[in-house]
Order: structure tokens, then sequence, then C-alpha cells
């Protein structure tokens, strides 16, 4: 394993993962943040603005993106992969990962988190503290399942899609793409992509706009 790890963006997302990625093995972890004048990055070093990662690689090879917009945190990732940079995932050791699932690039496993047989966590991926993944659950690119959601099995969630915390999917449902389930909602069926859920059962809240003002 290489033992350095730069992390980009210091704020909370990115502590956990910095701080994670000390208990897995790697010995020096820093930061690039755009706020490096007033950011509270505890143990770790802020190195500079995002703007200088490039001139970064040789030596700080191995890098993840870690902030907390899902869209941000993609668009981060495929950053490091045009830059040449290592992009491995950081697993705290306390999560369980099955044998026969997959873990892509950049993917971040916080702590108590479960991921049975046959799940799929595609690259920038979050799964946050304490949640489960059961067997066959495909987490597409820049999701983010928060702390303390349990998916039951065949649970898809697509790209940039954000399960809030301490929420429950019903084995087979689909969240589509860039959708949010609030937190500690119950989904029993499919969310459309784009749209906002929240409740138990979960029914839509609101859809969000896109740049040109359309739904
Ligand atoms: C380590 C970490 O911190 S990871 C981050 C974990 N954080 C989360 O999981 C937070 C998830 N976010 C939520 O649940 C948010 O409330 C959202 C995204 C669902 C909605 O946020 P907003 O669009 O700002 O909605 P807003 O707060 O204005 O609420 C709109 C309505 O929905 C209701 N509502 C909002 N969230 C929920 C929810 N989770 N369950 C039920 N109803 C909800 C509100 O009560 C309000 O109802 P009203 O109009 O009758 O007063």
């Amino acid at each position: 394993m290489n033992r350095t790890l730069l992390v980009l963006g210091a704020g909370g997302h990115g502590r956990v993962v910095a701080d994670a990625a000390l208990v897995m093995g790697f010995e020096r972890v820093a930061f690039l943040d755009d706020r490096q004048v007033t950011v509270q990055a505890g143990l770790f070093p802020v190195l500079g603005p995002l703007a200088s990662l490039e001139s970064m690689k040789e030596e700080w090879p191995a890098a993840i993106a870690a902030v907390g917009d899902n869209r941000v945190r993609l668009a981060l990732f495929h950053r490091l992969l045009q830059a040449g940079f290592k992009t491995p995932s950081v697993l705290h050791p306390s999560a369980v990962v099955s044998r026969n699932a997959s873990v892509a690039r950049s993917v971040f496993v916080a702590a108590g988190v479960v991921v049975n047989i046959g799940a799929r966590i595609d690259d920038a991926a979050i799964l946050n503290t304490g949640a489960t993944i059961d067997h066959d659950c495909a987490i597409e690119a820049g999701a983010h399942i928060s702390p303390g959601a349990h998916l039951a099995g065949n649970v898809t969630v697509e790209q940039c899609a954000w399960v809030g915390i301490g929420s429950a999917l019903k084995n087979g449902v689909r969240i589509g793409a860039g959708a949010t389930v609030g937190a500690g909602s119950a989904v029993v069926r499919d969310v459309p992509a784009d749209i906002t859920v929240a409740g138990s059962p979960a029914r839509a809240l609101a859809k969000r706009m896109d740049d040109s003002g359309h739904c």
C-alpha cells in the first residue's frame, strides 16, 4: 500500500476520511482545501488550495476526493484520474465487507459498515458510519449512503443519489440518479431521478430545478 494520502476537502467528511485513513495504515495524511486559512483540520496539515492539486502528485501520488457534495466529489475524482493520481479507497478496519462484494476506486467505507455478498460499490461512493448494504445491492458512482441507513437486498442507488441518515430501503427498490431520501425515511417503492422523498412511507417533497430553471 502507498503510505501517503492526500485528502481533497477538509470539512466534516474529509476529516472523518483522514482519521480512518490513519487507522487503516496510511502514515502521512494531509488535506487540500480552499479554506486553508480558517479550516480546523485537527492533526492533519492543509497543504494548499484545490488549485494546487496537479502540482502535488510527485510527493503525494495517492489521493481521495472527500467533499460531501456528491457531484463535486465525483468531478474531483475524475480530475484525480485525469492527473494520473492513484485513487485508493479508504475502508475503516471495523467495516465488514464481504469478499464477494466489489469496492471500486476512491470509495469511503466508514466505521461499522456492513457490505454483504454480491454488493457492488462504484467509484467515489460513500458508505457512512454504521450503514448496512445487503446482498446484491448496487451503489453507483458518487452516491452517498448516510450513517445508519439500512439497505435490504437488491437495492440500487444510482449515480450521485443521497440516502439520508437512518433511512430504511425495502428490498429491490431503485433510487434514481441525483435523488435524495430524507432522514429517517422508509422507502418502499422506486424513487425517480432528481426527486427528494421523505417520511414513512417516503413521498415526494420537491423536484430539483436544473440550471435552466426547469425540473
Ligand atoms: C455524517 C453526516 O452528517 S452525513 C449527513 C446526514 N444528513 C442527512 O441525512 C440529512 C438528510 N436531509 C433531510 O432529511 C432534509 O430534511 C431533506 C433533504 C429531506 C429536505 O430538506 P429541505 O429541502 O431543506 O426541506 P425542508 O427542511 O424545507 O422541509 C420541507 C418539508 O419537509 C419536511 N421534511 C424534511 N425532512 C424530512 C424528513 N427527513 N422526514 C419527514 N419530513 C421531512 C419538513 O418538515 C417540511 O414540512 P412542512 O413543509 O410541512 O413544514
